[in-house]
């Protein structure tokens, strides 16, 4: 049974908080484990549920897993790997975006995989159409089956020029995890560059991968015979950060965000400041403060990175209901990632979502039926409500409103938070939060 989470609000969030690996580079670096048949380490590694459903994935290929959770250590030794029964795998169906990951590395050691229907966020249809591309490309042949994907390499892989049609995450990630084995070289342009991707390829150059990485989005990959183990501690998460920065000034509070990196949010930064928020970075983390007096209007476009990275807009968008004049945004990364604003608006926001592209970015949404554009008119004063949470960002950002909202908010299903952010009920505690669960 679903919990709720009575969330008396109007309470600045203070203290501090720690934030430890990034939920879209720690279950990657697991998948690359498989790679090798050596036992891998690898540190600062959260306790949220994807974690765990790779960790599942893992055991049922016949790999030891073994998580240390208040350490943050996972070892993972891949010895002599087999083929679960697809109806095992099916299981899983739904629940992450990972195991389409583990294509690549599975068909080097195992010659075959059985992938579950992908879960994740609903913010878009999320087609893997990419994947599979690359995947074929490179010599992979699939059948669907009742129970998922089944897919085969009968004349191994060989690597290819691949250009992406978009830089996507997922695609990049799945084109390293391939063709670091496959035979030859892989010239991949149009490649997704964010933080994760890069803390992957130095796991993969650690294991013993040729990879090199130009600045014009072109990654060369020169495929390797045999692959070795890994240490390796994983960055820390910057979209679990940015969200306690976001709470920070909708709540009019004070968060020091243990474990964030400005390096890898120089551009939330950068908002951050033109709305008003105050932050100052230290040598071991981020301390995010409303100043006091009145937040900025903003005008920002999400994009691939080095852009405004897309899972910050929605917590961003609470904040933003804060502050005074009109916030125009613009998603250009998924099509359908404005529906939480539904809850928002119950709650007084004045929002509005438009299906025109109010932006400058060239965007594969424009004249389509997609509402993928909001103008946010504040400040405005947001009553309690009762909400249910619809995904991991747009839960968290329903959560950041009931704790600024007056009066008593009741939130269920907030299970799915625990997707990407860590202990966050203790941490809620801990910023002094008046919350209860029941
Ligand atoms: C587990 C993980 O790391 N998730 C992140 C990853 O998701 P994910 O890897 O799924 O996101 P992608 O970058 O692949 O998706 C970006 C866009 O490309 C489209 N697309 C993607 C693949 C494909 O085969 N065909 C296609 O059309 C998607 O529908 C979407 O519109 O990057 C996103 C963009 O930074 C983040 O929001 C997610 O938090
Ligand atoms: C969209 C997200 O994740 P996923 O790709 O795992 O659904 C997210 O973390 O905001």
């Amino acid at each position: 049974m679903s919990s709720v989470l009575e969330v008396r609000g109007g309470k600045p969030l203070e203290g501090e908080i720690f934030v430890r690996g990034a939920k879209n580079l720690v279950p990657k670096a697991m998948v690359a484990a498989l790679l090798s048949e050596e036992t891998s380490v690898l540190r600062n590694v959260p306790q949220i549920r994807d974690v765990d459903v790779v960790s599942e994935l893992l055991k049922m290929h016949g790999v030891d897993v073994r998580h240390e959770g208040e350490a943050g250590e996972l070892t993972i030794t891949p010895g002599k790997l087999e083929l679960p029964d697809p109806v095992q795998v099916d299981m899983l169906a739904g629940s992450s975006r990972i195991p389409i990951l583990f294509c690549g590395p599975l068909l080097h050691r195992l010659g075959e995989a059985f992938v579950p229907d992908l879960g994740g966020c609903h913010i878009g249809d999320r087609p893997v159409d990419f994947h599979l591309r690359v995947l074929e490309d490179f010599g992979a042949v699939r059948t669907s089956t009742p129970y998922g994907m089944h897919i085969t390499a009968p004349k191994g892989l060989k690597g290819k020029p691949v250009r992406l049609p978009y830089p996507s995450v997922g695609a990049t990630e799945q084109t390293l995890l391939t063709a670091v084995m496959a035979k030859g070289i892989t010239e991949l342009s149009n490649a997704a560059m964010e933080p994760e991707i890069l803390d992957l390829i130095a796991v993969l150059q650690k294991m013993g991968a040729i990879i090199s990485v130009d600045m014009d989005r072109t990654i060369r990959i020169e495929g390797v015979d045999k692959m070795y183990s890994y240490k390796h501690t994983a960055m820390p998460d910057r979209i679990e950060a940015g969200s306690w920065a976001s709470a920070a000034l909708a709540t009019g509070g004070d968060v020091f965000v243990k474990g964030a990196q400005q390096k890898d949010m120089t551009t939330f930064l950068n908002y951050y400041r033109k709305i008003g928020g105050a932050f100052d970075v230290r040598d071991d983390g981020i301390r995010f403060w409303h100043p006091g007096g009145e937040l900025t209007a903003a005008v920002l476009e999400t994009d691939v990175h080095p852009g405004l990275m897309t899972d910050w807009q929605q917590p961003l968008v609470v904040a933003l209901t804060q502050a005074t004049g009109l916030s125009i945004i613009h998603e250009t990364v998924y099509e359908n990632r404005f529906g939480f604003t539904d809850a928002l608006r119950g709650m007084g926001a004045n929002i509005q979502v438009y299906r025109e592209c109010l932006g400058g970015l060239a965007c594969r949404f424009g004249w389509q039926n997609f509402y993928h554009s909001a103008v946010i008119q504040g400040p405005t004063k947001l009553q309690a409500a009762n909400i249910d949470v619809p995904d991991l960002r747009g839960g968290f950002s329903h959560l950041i409103a009931a704790l600024a909202a007056e009066g008593t908010s009741r939130v269920s299903g907030i299970e799915l938070i625990n997707r990407g952010y860590e202990h966050f009920m203790e941490k809620l505690g801990k910023l002094g939060a008046d919350v209860t669960l029941s």
